[in-house]
């Protein structure tokens, strides 16, 4: 167990998957973390797994050293409202896409230190990627237990704030994109005859190991390209076709609007 007891605001899909992905990890367990959430049904599902829960966000901040915000952009300034006058001293995580860190302070007024998140959904099967604040007020003890939760679960990158709208557009939503691309290619498979279920495996395996080989092995994703694009082969049909659909532009496109969106928030 460690010294210090983590309080979770929000058990909903992201703050659930890091609570998850954490405590099925050899470093941490159920009794580092508590949960309160406005709705029984996430609460519920916290207690069927052994989680402790609170009954408000203020007895969770009285009762845990760290508080990490999971709630949607929309609900953040009530749930740090209803914490008021029980954050001093203590580390606010917050993961709220948007959300910069000035304006959380202001919203509390308190003697809070504040690091910001960018987290995303594969933390549920511990290969998250989180981008951690760089621009924070933690001391190196806090830092080296939030890169340990964070690399408990997957991989850490720190970067200045003015970044993180940018790693929401990537990496945040990425997930989304992704399953998009591999449901892309199942339906494409499925059109020429493959099972569907046999068709989501092999396209979900092959982005697994795609993406394995590039962070492993550091090859440029366009040698990966070339390395299977024969001359007069049949992937360089496939690339064609994809070019032709304006492939890269739309995903630039995506992680434009995704950037810009978070700006806004
Ligand atoms: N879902 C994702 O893939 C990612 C989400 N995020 C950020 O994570 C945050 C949470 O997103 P999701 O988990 O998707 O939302 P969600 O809607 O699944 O979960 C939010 C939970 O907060 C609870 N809640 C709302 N107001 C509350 C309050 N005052 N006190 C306590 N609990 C309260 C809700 O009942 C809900 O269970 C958002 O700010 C989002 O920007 C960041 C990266 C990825
Ligand atoms: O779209 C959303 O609200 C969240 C922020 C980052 C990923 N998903």
């Amino acid at each position: 167990m460690l010294k210090k007891r983590i309080g979770v605001i929000g058990y909903g899909n992201m703050g659930s998957a890091i609570l998850r992905g954490a405590i099925g990890t050899d470093a941490f367990s159920k009794e580092d973390f508590a949960v309160y959430d406005i709705l029984s049904g996430p609460m519920k599902r916290a207690e069927d797994l052994g989680i402790s829960t609170a009954d408000s966000n203020a007895r969770l901040c009285d009762e845990c050293d760290i508080i990490l915000l999971a709630v949607k952009p929309q609900n953040a300034a009530e749930a740090l409202e209803s914490c008021k006058g029980h954050l001093k001293g203590k580390v606010l995580v917050s993961i709220v896409a948007g959300l910069w860190a000035e304006r959380i302070a202001a919203m509390i007024d308190e003697n809070v230190r504040i690091l910001r998140v960018m987290p995303n959904t594969p933390a549920l099967v511990s290969e998250g990627m989180f981008v951690l604040c760089s621009d924070n007020t933690l001391n190196e003890e806090e830092i080296t237990l939030m890169s340990q939760l964070f690399s408990s679960i997957g991989i850490i990158e720190w970067l200045p704030e003015k970044l993180i709208d940018v790693a929401c557009g990537l990496s945040g939503g990425g997930p989304a994109y992704t399953a998009m691309f591999i449901e892309a290619l199942a339906d494409g498979a499925v059109k020429q005859g493959l099972p569907r279920d046999t068709a989501y495996k092999l396209a979900a395996q092959t982005c697994l190991g795609t993406s394995k080989m590039i962070l492993d092995t550091k090859i440029h994703p366009g040698a990966l390209k070339d390395m299977v694009s024969s001359p007069g082969g049949t992937t360089i049909e496939g690339v064609e076709a994809l070019e032709k659909g304006g492939f890269r532009y739309s995903v630039m496109n995506c992680i434009k609007a995704a950037t810009e969106k978070s700006k806004e928030l």
